[in-house]
């Protein structure tokens, strides 16, 4: 079981093949821009999203879906918004080995997680998901990196666990992939906050108390949901909030931050917690939740709201107790 196929040649999708890759597997990498593919396979490096970082040997970069024919199991990892559609496009030629989801977001047009798109194109069972605190980067560079890794079958998810497994990335299991997802999933929405606090001058007291009412936020969603709560307080959810929201490095965060200082963002930059926020407040909304930050985003996002007028917003809702 280590003939990993990947899915998707930007940022992650190349963090996640150097580094089992390094640990031993054998790994084709498919990225759809064919002189990108290319250039990675003179150079040996993927020089638009992880410039100086080499690929290693064992790591094959492709072109061609029919590459991916012989992988014992395949990681999607292109951006949330783009995934029904490489799916419905793709997904027939594609060996039904199991499928590990990497993108953290909702689709914004109907609120589906990667998850629940998937298992119109793949066996229930073969569905697995992992999320939590890594940088592409960090975990490219051989720092040490853990994840949460959650599927449907147990038997499945185990052997995923061991096959992805390596001396620096260490993966938890969890049963809840619903959890695990929106853990992932909505803590972007939490860190553009973050990043629209800081760089609107609000101070590191508004950065904590965004983080604190943000995870209670998503944890009330996620419960309502069918995720158990504790989920949230692992690597997926409380780590990778504590990650993304104070790292500038994350561009989620860096988003908030741009926006807040009127710089222009850079283009083409997967932001997931756009999207994610507007599908998290029609989520919360069809599932009888408040979610005052994710709604406050989204608000000033779509540029309804400044930041000041965000901030007073959240500042004068009714008091009430913490829970
Ligand atoms: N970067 C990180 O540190 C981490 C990212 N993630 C998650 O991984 C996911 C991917 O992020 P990341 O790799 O960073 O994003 P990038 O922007 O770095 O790369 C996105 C990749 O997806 C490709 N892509 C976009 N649309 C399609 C499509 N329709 N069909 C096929 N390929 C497509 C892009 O191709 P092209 O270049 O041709 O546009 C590009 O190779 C996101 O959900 C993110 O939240 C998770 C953990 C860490
Ligand atoms: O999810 C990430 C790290 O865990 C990466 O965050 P950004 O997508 O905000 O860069």
């Amino acid at each position: 079981m280590n003939r990993i196929g990947v899915i998707g040649a930007g940022a992650f999708g190349s963090a996640l093949a150097i580094a089992l890759a390094r640990g031993g597997a054998t790994v084709t990498l498919w990225g759809r821009d064919a002189d990108q593919v290319a250039a990675m396979d003179r150079t040996r490096e993927n020089a638009r999203y992880l410039p100086g970082l080499p690929l290693p040997e064992g790591l094959a970069v492709t072109g061609a879906l029919d590459a991916l024919s012989g992988a014992d199991l395949l990681l999607c990892v292109v951006p949330a918004q783009a995934t029904r559609r490489f799916l419905e496009a793709h997904a027939a030629a594609l060996p039904k080995v199991p499928l590990v989801l990497c993108a953290k977001g909702i689709e914004r047009d109907t609120g589906a997680l990667m998850s629940d798109i998937a298992a119109d194109h793949w066996p229930k069972d073969g569905i697995a998901v992992l999320s939590g605190p890594g940088f592409a980067s960090e975990l490219a560079r051989g720092l040490p990196t853990a994840l949460s890794l959650a599927g449907h079958d147990a038997a499945c998810a185990s052997m995923l666990q061991q096959a992805l497994s390596t001396d620096r990335l260490r993966l938890y299991l969890s049963d809840d992939p619903t959890g695990v997802q929106l853990g992932g999933a909505l803590k972007n929405v939490i860190a553009i906050a973050c990043g629209l606090a800081v760089g609107a001058g609000l101070g590191e007291s508004a950065r904590a108390a965004l983080m604190t009412r943000g995870f209670a936020e998503m944890t009330r969603l996620a419960a309502a949901m069918g995720a158990r709560a504790e989920t949230l307080t692992g690597l997926s959810g409380l780590g990778d909030l504590a990650l993304t929201c104070t790292s500038r490095q994350s561009r989620n965060f860096a988003a908030g931050m741009d926006r807040a200082s009127g710089a222009v963002p850079a283009e083409g930059q997967t932001v997931e917690g756009a999207a994610t926020a507007a599908a998290a407040v029609a989520l919360a909304q069809a599932h009888g939740q408040e979610a005052p930050i994710a709604a406050a985003v989204a608000d000033v996002l779509a540029g309804h709201l400044s930041i000041h007028e965000a901030m007073d917003r959240l500042l004068s809702r009714p008091l009430r107790q913490e829970t």
